[in-house]
C-alpha cells in the first residue's frame, strides 16, 4: 500500500503573491525559500517552509491569465485553502494502486512539480478536498 509519509505542502490560492507575502512574511514571519513560476501548470507559487527538512510547506500559488480553472476558483470560491499535498515513496505505484481501486485521479503518467513528479485526485474523491501526492526529486 503506497501509503504517504508526510504532508509535504498545504496551497493557498491567492490574487497576488506579493499581497499575501505581506500577511505570511512579514506579519508571521515565514521567510520565502524561492518564488518561481512554474510555466506547465500556469501559476506563480512562493514556497514558505516550516519545521526545518523534514517539516512542510505552505504554497501560495497565484494563477497565471492563462490558467482557466483556477481563475474559476478564485471567482467562484475567493481565496484560501486549494489542495493538499501527501509525499509519496513511489508515484508510479501511487498512481497504479489509486487506479485499481477506481479512485478519480486526473493524471494518466505523473507530472512535473515544482519539487519531484505529482499526480493529482479529484476532490470528488477525497472528500471535497483536491489532494497532490508527490514523489520528492
Ligand atoms: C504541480 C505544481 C505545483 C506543485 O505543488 O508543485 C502545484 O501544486 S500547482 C497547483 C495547480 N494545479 C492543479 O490544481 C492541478 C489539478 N487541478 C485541476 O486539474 C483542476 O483544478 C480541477 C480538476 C481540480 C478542477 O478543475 P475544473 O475545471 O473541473 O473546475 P471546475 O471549476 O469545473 O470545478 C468542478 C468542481 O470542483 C470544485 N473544485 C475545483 N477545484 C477545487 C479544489 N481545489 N478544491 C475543492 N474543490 C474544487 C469546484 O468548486 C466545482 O464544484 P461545484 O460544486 O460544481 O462548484
Ligand atoms: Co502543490
Amino acid at each position: 500500500m503506497a501509503k504517504p509519509k508526510r504532508i509535504d505542502h498545504v496551497a493557498i490560492i491567492v490574487r497576488d503573491i506579493e499581497q499575501a507575502l505581506c500577511f505570511y512574511r512579514d506579519t508571521l514571519g515565514i521567510e520565502p525559500s524561492e518564488v518561481k513560476d512554474v510555466p506547465s501548470e500556469q501559476v506563480r507559487i512562493a514556497f514558505l517552509p516550516l519545521g526545518g527538512p523534514a517539516g512542510s510547506e505552505i504554497e501560495l500559488i497565484e494563477p497565471t491569465a492563462e490558467n482557466a480553472s483556477l481563475n474559476r476558483f478564485l471567482e467562484k470560491r475567493g481565496e484560501g485553502l486549494h489542495h493538499i499535498c501527501l509525499e509519496v515513496e513511489n508515484i508510479e505505484a501511487a498512481l497504479t494502486e489509486m487506479k485499481d481501486q477506481g479512485v478519480p485521479v486526473l493524471d494518466e503518467q505523473p507530472r512535473i512539480a515544482a519539487e519531484g513528479r505529482a499526480i493529482f485526485i479529484h476532490p470528488k474523491g477525497a472528500n471535497g478536498v483536491l489532494l497532490e501526492l508527490l514523489e520528492k526529486a
